[in-house]
C-alpha cells in the first residue's frame, strides 16, 4: 500500500472559489485531518484567515506566485506538513493528506515539477490529483482570454465547476464545453450536482492520471501587466458607504481589477468582515470571529490600475464620509448611503 501523504493541488482562476471549497471540505468530518497550504499572489493573505479556524495546518505562502517567486517556500512548507502527518503534532492525530492551493495567477505545472524533483519529497509525498476550479461567472471569459487560466485547467485531473447559483451564471454544458476543448479527458463535475461530494475531489483517494508532459514545463506564462497592491484603512468604514463605493468601483473597472479581497471594521458589526470582488462582481463578506481585530486592509490584483488612483478614489470617500461619520456620533442616528461617492 502507498503510504504516501496524498497531495491534492486546488488551483483556479482569481476568485473562482477555491477557499470556499477547501473551507467547505475541511469543515466536514472526512476534511479535518488536512494539512493546507495556501499560496496568494497578494502582499497580504485573506484566505488563510478564512481557513485557520477549520484546520490546525495551515502555511501562508504570500507575495508572489509559488510558480516563480516562491517555489522554495512550498517545497518548505510540504516538508513541514509531512514531519507533522509523521509525528501527529496535531491534536488527536497525524494529518491525512495535503491541500495547496495555488494562487488564482499561477501556473501549477512547475510547483508540481519542483516537488517531483525533491527526492525526500518524492519519497513521502504523493500527487493524489490537481484540481481545477472553473466559475460560471467571469469562467468563460477568463478561459478565452487568460492564458493562466487555460494552463490551470490544462493540467488538471478533475475540474469542478462553480457558482452555477448565481444569476450571471453561464448554463453548465456551455461551461463544461469550453473545459473540454482544453482538457477532453478531465472529469468534470457541477458543484451545484445533488450527487456533487466535495469528498469525491479533495480526500485524495484517487490517483490522478499522470499530467500531460508538455506542461511539466519551468516556464510558467505570466502577464507582467497584473500587479497587486496592499491599501491600510483606519477606523471602523462606513460599510454602506464603502459597499457601495467597491460594487460601483467593479461595476465600471472590473475588467482591469481582477480581484480584491480585505479585511475591514466597519460601522455596521462588531466582527471584522471578510470582503471579496471577483472582477465585476461584489460577493456577500463573510464576518470573521471578533478575534481576528487587526488592522483593515484591501489587497488588489489588476491590471493597468495605479495604486494611486484607487487611493484617491478611496480618500474622495473617506473624506465624504466623515462629516456623516460625525453627525452620526452625535445623533446614533446612521445615515450612511448619503457618504456614496462614485469613482469616475
Ligand atoms: N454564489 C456563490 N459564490 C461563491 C461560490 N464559490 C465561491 N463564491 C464566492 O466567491 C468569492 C471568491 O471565492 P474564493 O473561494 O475566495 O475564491 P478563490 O478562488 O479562493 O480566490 P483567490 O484565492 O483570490 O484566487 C467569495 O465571496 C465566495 O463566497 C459559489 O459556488 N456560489
Amino acid at each position: 500500500m502507498d503510504e504516501r501523504l496524498p497531495l491534492i493541488v486546488v488551483t483556479g482562476f482569481l476568485g473562482s472559489g477555491k477557499t470556499t471549497l477547501i473551507r467547505r471540505f475541511i469543515e466536514t468530518p472526512e476534511g479535518g485531518d488536512s494539512g493546507l497550504m495556501v499560496n496568494e499572489f497578494g502582499e497580504a493573505g485573506v484566505d488563510h484567515r478564512l481557513l485557520v479556524h477549520a484546520s490546525e495546518a495551515v502555511e501562508l505562502i504570500d507575495g508572489g506566485c509559488l510558480c516563480c517567486a516562491r517555489r522554495a517556500d512550498v517545497a518548505k512548507a510540504m516538508h513541514d506538513l509531512v514531519r507533522m502527518a509523521k509525528n501527529g503534532s496535531r491534536a488527536g492525530g497525524g494529518l491525512r493528506r495535503a491541500i495547496l492551493e495555488t494562487s488564482g495567477l499561477a501556473d501549477p505545472a512547475p510547483v508540481i515539477a519542483t516537488l517531483a524533483r525533491d527526492p525526500w519529497l518524492k519519497a513521502h509525498v504523493r500527487l493524489a490529483s490537481v484540481v481545477a476550479v472553473v466559475d460560471a461567472v467571469a469562467g468563460l471569459r477568463n478561459l478565452e482570454y487568460r492564458p493562466e487560466a487555460r494552463r490551470q485547467v490544462a493540467i488538471a485531473d478533475t475540474v469542478v465547476l462553480t457558482k452555477g447559483d448565481m444569476r450571471a451564471a453561464v448554463p453548465p454544458a456551455q461551461l463544461a464545453a469550453a473545459v473540454r476543448a482544453i482538457s477532453p479527458d478531465a472529469r468534470i463535475l457541477d458543484a451545484q450536482d445533488e450527487t456533487f461530494r466535495l469528498a469525491d475531489v479533495l480526500a485524495g483517494r484517487d490517483s490522478l492520471h499522470a499530467p500531460p508532459s508538455p506542461f511539466l514545463a519551468d516556464a510558467p506564462e505570466h502577464d507582467s501587466e497584473v500587479s497587486s497592491f496592499t491599501l491600510p484603512l483606519e477606523g471602523a468604514l462606513d460599510w454602506p458607504a464603502f459597499t457601495l463605493w467597491l460594487s460601483a468601483l467593479l461595476h465600471a473597472h472590473g475588467d482591469r481589477i481582477l480581484r480584491v479581497k480585505g479585511l475591514l471594521r466597519t460601522t455596521s458589526s462588531d466582527r471584522p468582515l471578510a470582503i471579496h470582488g471577483v472582477q465585476h462582481v461584489m460577493h456577500p463578506p463573510t464576518h470573521l470571529p471578533e478575534r481576528d481585530a487587526g488592522p483593515s486592509f484591501l489587497v488588489f490584483i489588476a491590471r493597468g490600475i495605479r495604486k494611486a488612483e484607487i487611493e484617491l478614489s478611496l480618500a474622495r470617500l473617506l473624506e465624504r464620509c466623515a462629516p456623516f461619520a460625525a453627525r452620526e456620533a452625535r445623533t446614533g442616528r446612521h445615515d450612511g448611503n448619503q457618504a456614496l461617492l462614485l469613482p469616475h
